[in-house]
């Protein structure tokens, strides 16, 4: 395993908005997050921290900068190859859970295994096991729609889990929550991490589960500084 999960090198990214001109969003991002790592990403409203999730996680291009996972170089890669290096070695959690509708809790956690060529059996075991973590297995055959926000979001995290990925990245995982669910999201959320070993990057304005991770970082006038 290399000692590093995620490189991110002088990471630059600016948008053109026309008039008024450019937005500098990013302007020279470095941050290595070692294997079994837990950062929080602490960033005002608009500071560029899913700007900078989507970079760290491949679903967005930097003007400059390089990125590595597990010790690969995959910025400069292919679109072929970013993206089969995202399905099988970053995971996301987002605000809300994005799950598919039509699709059971477990379908859900299993299609991501199946696309990245699993044998169903095996997908379904390893959903399963997951599902169980996060005490949510007897929910296994329910759609999204007839779970609890709380469900959701911990089918969700097993989802990102599912292909286990070198690197969790999410974009404020509790945000959509009440004080007591996102307790319980978040505490299976570090258990699960703490427990497979892969690094996590996580934005959050929460700074009581800021201060529960292992480092806190502040995004601030495009570049990372400790919080
Ligand atoms: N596609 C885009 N085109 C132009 N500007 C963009 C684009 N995406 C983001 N921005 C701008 O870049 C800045 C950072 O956006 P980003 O979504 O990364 O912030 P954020 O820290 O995640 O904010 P929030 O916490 O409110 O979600 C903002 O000023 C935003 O308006």
């Amino acid at each position: 395993m290399s000692d590093v999960a995620l490189r991110l090198s002088g990471i630059t990214k600016a948008y053109n908005l026309g008039t008024p001109g450019v937005v500098e969003v990013l302007r020279g991002v470095d941050l290595n997050l070692a294997p079994g790592e837990i950062v929080a990403l602490v960033a005002p409203s608009g500071a560029g921290k899913s700007t900078l999730l989507h970079i760290a996680g491949l679903l967005d291009t930097p003007d400059a900068g390089s990125v590595e996972i597990s010790g690969e170089a995959v910025s400069a890669q292919s679109d072929r190859v970013r993206t089969a290096v995202r399905r099988d070695s970053v995971g996301f959690v987002y605000q809300f859970h994005h799950l598919l509708p039509e699709f059971s809790a477990l379908e859900n956690v299993v299609l991501p295994q199946l696309a990245a060529g699993k044998a169903r059996r095996e997908a379904d075991a390893q959903a399963l096991a997951l599902l169980d973590a996060v005490g949510v297995a007897h929910r296994a055959g329910h759609r999204p729609a007839e779970l609890s926000g709380g469900e959701q979001q911990r089918v969700a995290l097993c989802r990102a889990l599912a292909n286990g990925p070198a690197v969790l990245l999410a974009d404020e995982p509790t945000g959509n929550l009440d004080p007591e669910t996102a307790e319980t999201v978040f505490a299976s959320l570090l258990r699960l991490v703490r427990e497979t070993g892969l690094a996590a990057l996580i934005a959050t304005h929460n700074l009581e589960l800021a201060g529960r991770m292992d480092r806190q970082l502040r995004l601030d006038q495009g570049v990372l500084t400790v919080a």
